[in-house]
């Protein structure tokens, strides 16, 4: 198979998952076990160290949630603070992904002028073993930065649309005079752009992301969008629940698959799984991804298997 796009949508198939687990390592909400917190008080004395922490908290939240997600989606903010030692924290993180059958879509929110851009696809999506499968892009700078994420077409890039952060209305909202507003118009863009990297599946190798915190907009996007698949972050911590989803997605339950990332990799913090206890931090991801999974397939009126 040769798409990403279609590589997708045959894992979320093979595990009956629209879940995407967000790996974002927040120092201080690791457990103690895992993340001394004296490591706090001096971060960049201690990055290596804090870097082994996350590599190790990231490798058991993958073997807890492999079987249950067909995607996990390392934020590399998290990362990037960690300088030298944090890259190397996401690659391994990535190749161990890999080689638990996961796809990986790195959230890094990149562009530039096409030239820029193209280096910034060599950099994270060329190779098999130590590369992403795709990378979340911002479009503002118009096709010729967008392209050069495309030129693979075994890897994707999902565009920012419209975004599920409390501003995100102040400049994706503004009318154009067309009467659209900025988002719409970037769709309908996305849209055209994309319809030249189809797989399969129906759907683009361009994709987009469109947050679980707007689900009128989200429902408006995709009557508006037939072959663009989506990304929905904002679910749990930022206060998206199942029914704010379900508008993101085709009549048979396709088109989307929903991150979440806080709400999982912390989920030792809810009350719900406090007898756990912090130390069990794996488990509790995985019965908060359990549920989370089933909560969509319900909502989408999905078998649960
Ligand atoms: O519109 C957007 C685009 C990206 N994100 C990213 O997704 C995760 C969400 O994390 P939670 O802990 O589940 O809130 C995070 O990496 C964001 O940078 C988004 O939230 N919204």
């Amino acid at each position: 198979m040769k798409y990403f796009i279609d590589q997708l949508h045959n894992k979320i198939e093979e595990k009956n998952s629209r879940i995407c687990v967000g790996l974002d390592p927040h120092l201080n909400l690791m457990p103690e076990n895992i993340l001394r917190p004296e490591i706090l008080d001096n971060l960049e004395a201690n990055r290596k160290e804090a870097a082994a922490a996350v590599l190790k908290f990231n490798q058991n939240l993958i073997d807890a949630v492999a079987d249950l997600t067909p995607v996990v989606k390392p934020q590399m903010a998290f990362y990037e603070k960690l300088a030298v030692p944090g890259m190397e924290c996401l690659w391994q993180t990535i190749a161990y992904a890999k080689e638990k059958g996961l796809l990986i879509l790195l959230d890094g929110k990149r562009n530039d002028i096409g030239s820029t851009a193209k280096a910034y696809a060599e950099s994270y999506l060329e190779g098999e073993k130590i590369a992403a499968d795709a990378i979340t892009i911002n479009p503002y700078l118009g096709s010729d930065g967008i392209l050069p994420f495309l030129e693979n077409e075994k890897k994707g890039a999902f565009a920012l649309l419209r975004t599920s952060n409390s501003s995100a209305g102040e400049l994706q909202d503004l009318k154009l005079a067309d009467g659209r507003t900025v988002y719409q118009a970037v769709a309908d863009f996305l849209q055209e752009l994309g319809s030249q990297y189809l797989g399969e599946s129906g759907y683009s190798n361009l994709a987009a992301v469109v947050g679980a915190t707007y689900p009128k907009e989200l429902k408006a996007i995709r009557a508006q969008l037939d072959s663009v698949f989506f990304l929905i972050p904002g679910f749990g911590a930022q206060g998206g629940g199942a029914a704010d989803i379900k508008a993101g997605f085709d009549k048979n339950g396709r088109g989307a698959v929903v991150n979440s990332s806080r709400g999982i990799n912390f989920a030792y913090r809810k009350a719900e799984y406090a007898d756990l206890g912090p130390e069990n931090y794996a488990q509790a991801a995985r019965a908060a991804a359990q549920k989370m999974k089933k909560e969509i397939n319900n909502v989408l009126n999905l078998p649960n298997t």
